[in-house]
């Protein structure tokens, strides 16, 4: 479980995080949406130190990260894999390469078991046997793909994802959410998702934070927060009619 309590953080006079708190539980997929320019990238990032917060507290199942030193943070993201937006790997590695790199960084793993780990983890997407090829050969769902691959490679306790679904079609990423979701349920990993996809809302929000200009506005799962009447919430997700009609759907049940 990670928790957020109280945190600020300000950029100049720009105050972008005011006393944000937030529970994103072991387990489950956590899902982070609001409009863009929110603070939905910014508390992502003070949450993984890639900012310092002004104030507040960040607790990785109780261990505080705003008060460790360095190699003690260290240790922290060693235990934390990372879904960029895009897939960020390496164009001149290959798959394997790529998948092995954390592994070579951070672990004192042999040649042999690290290997077997990314054969594991390609069959875990199924990717089986793509080893040898480098990510221009690959289409954009399965570089999607071979980055959750990376990052579930550590054996990750918790588990980033940026905007996972951008630039991919509907199918493809109905794909990455439903792996997402699996990969979370089955390895217990807290999972924190960004996303602008009123579509993974539904199909894997089970604990959804709605940020608005910085400030945490509500939590809760995916059904109840198409069912709240919070105006700033309605304006977000009812901006399509896909959600109209999802909402009228859920009113019937
Ligand atoms: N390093 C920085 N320095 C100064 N201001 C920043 C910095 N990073 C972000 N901001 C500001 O913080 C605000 C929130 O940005 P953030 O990237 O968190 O939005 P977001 O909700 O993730 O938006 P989007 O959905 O468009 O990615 C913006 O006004 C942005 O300009």
């Amino acid at each position: 479980m990670i928790e957020v309590i109280n945190i600020n953080k300000t950029f100049g006079d720009n105050q972008i995080l005011k006393d944000v708190s937030a529970t994103f539980e072991k387990g489950k997929v956590n899902l982070i949406i609001g409009q863009s320019g929110s603070g939905k990238s910014v508390l992502a990032k003070c949450i993984v130190g890639l900012h310092e917060v002004d104030s507040g507290q960040v607790l990785y199942d109780g261990r505080d990260f705003t008060k460790m030193d360095r190699l003690q943070r260290k240790d922290i993201r060693k235990e934390i894999g990372m879904l960029f937006q895009g897939s960020a790997l390496f164009d001149s590695m290959t798959v394997e390469q790529n998948i092995m790199f954390p592994l070579t960084m951070f672990t004192k793993m042999t040649r042999k078991e690290m290997q077997e780990r990314v054969d594991f983890c390609l069959e875990r997407v199924n990717l089986a046997g793509r080893n040898k090829l480098f990510p221009a050969e690959c289409s954009g769902g399965m570089q999607k793909r071979i980055a959750i691959a990376r990052a579930i490679s550590m054996n990750p306790k918790y588990l980033f994802c940026d905007e996972p679904n951008s630039g991919l079609d509907p199918q493809t990423s109905i794909l990455i959410d439903n792996l997402i979701r699996e990969i979370t349920h089955e390895y217990e990993i807290t999972t924190i998702v960004i996303t602008h996809d009123m579509n993974s809302v539904i199909e894997i929000g089970e604990s959804v934070i709605f940020i608005n200009q910085g400030q945490n506005w509500w939590q809760g799962d995916r059904k109840s927060i198409i069912m709240t009447d919070n105006k700033e919430i309605n304006d977000f997700v009812f901006a399509s009619d896909f959600m109209k009609e999802i909402k009228e759907t859920l009113k019937k049940h």
